[in-house]
């Protein structure tokens, strides 16, 4: 029997959900078949914002293997809500795609010109990106890549900032300007990374599923979106973390910025990958001590 992958219809859904199904094929040898469903979100982008964010993709797609229509889903990692659903397993992380944020347009944000337009919807990259450039305007922009793509190619905005990974899904990665470096700008907890679930009462089909799982990545998500939960933040929150694991430690470091850019409180901490959790919760303490929650009541 083929095993039926949910997945929302948008380009980039598609892509990494025939990516996961070909590489399940390959170490299984399992058919894959993909579904293509259409979400609430997808016919209402505009009342996106009051629907709650991209979880509303989610919880779709959760409602579908709850009620049996697919075996298994595919997320990109930081939509998920850090909150868990007994129901529902992540039975995999597969190793991560890069997880940076990137600058498309003509040239680098050094070399933008003053006032010059740069888009994005995330007041985690407007805040990063003020404390890099306060002499351009950030514009406040929705829509999927293609249309924010398309507002540099329509000399609308100057640039736009978006997730390095989703343009490499997109085939669009060919159109960055620049990669921002995890010391200048820290990625959303979990970018780049993929979450494979099903449902918590299949087990046999958790443990196929797991074969997709990547250890590494695994632990450097679970530091980063520990350090989300406790700080009570949500996808949309001025938080940034990236843990890299060198084989050996996990290295966490992560950031909460004001809107203004002008206040941010960042701390790195290491620790074994084996306590990936407890890393990310005593970092998100150590920030709250140094007012992270003030700054994050701000915006
Ligand atoms: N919030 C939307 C979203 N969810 C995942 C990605 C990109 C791919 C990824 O981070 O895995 C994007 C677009 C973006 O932030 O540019």
């Amino acid at each position: 029997m083929k095993l039926r992958l949910g997945t929302r219809k948008s380009l980039m859904a598609t892509t990494q959900s025939q990516q996961v199904a070909d590489r399940l094929t390959a170490l299984t040898g399992r058919a894959v078949e993909l579904v293509g469903i259409t979400t609430l979100g997808d016919v209402s982008k505009a009342q996106l914002s009051q629907l709650g964010g991209t979880g509303v993709f989610v919880s779709e797609l959760r409602t579908h293997l709850i009620e049996g229509d697919i075996d298994f889903a595919v997320h990109s990692l930081k939509d998920l809500p850090t909150a868990a659903d007994p129901q529902i397993t992540i039975a995999a992380i597969p190793l991560r795609d890069d997880p940076r944020d990137a600058l498309v347009g003509a040239v680098k944000l050094a070399d933008l010109a003053p006032g010059a337009r740069v888009g994005t919807g995330s007041p985690r990259r407007i805040a990063q990106l003020r404390a890099l450039r306060a002499d351009l305007e950030y514009v406040p922009i929705r829509g999927n890549a293609d249309t924010r793509i398309g507002k540099v190619a329509a000399g609308e905005l100057d640039g736009v900032v978006l997730a390095a990974a989703g343009l490499t899904r997109l085939g669009r990665d060919g159109e960055i300007a620049q990669l921002f470096d995890t010391d200048e700008m820290l990625p959303a907890p979990g970018q780049g990374a993929l979450a494979v679930e099903c449902l918590t009462g299949r087990p046999d089909l958790v443990e196929l599923l797991s074969v997709l799982d990547d250890a590494r990545t695994r632990a450097a998500v679970t530091a980063e979106r520990a350090v989300l939960a406790a700080l009570e933040a949500g996808c949309s929150a001025p938080v940034g973390a990236y843990a890299a694991d060198d084989g050996h430690t996990l290295n966490l470091t992560a950031t909460v910025v004001a809107i203004d850019g002008a206040r941010a409180v960042r701390k790195s901490a290491s620790g074994p990958r084996t306590a990936a959790m407890d890393l990310g919760r005593e970092l998100a303490a150590a920030m709250i001590a140094q007012g992270a929650g003030t700054l994050m009541g701000s915006h």
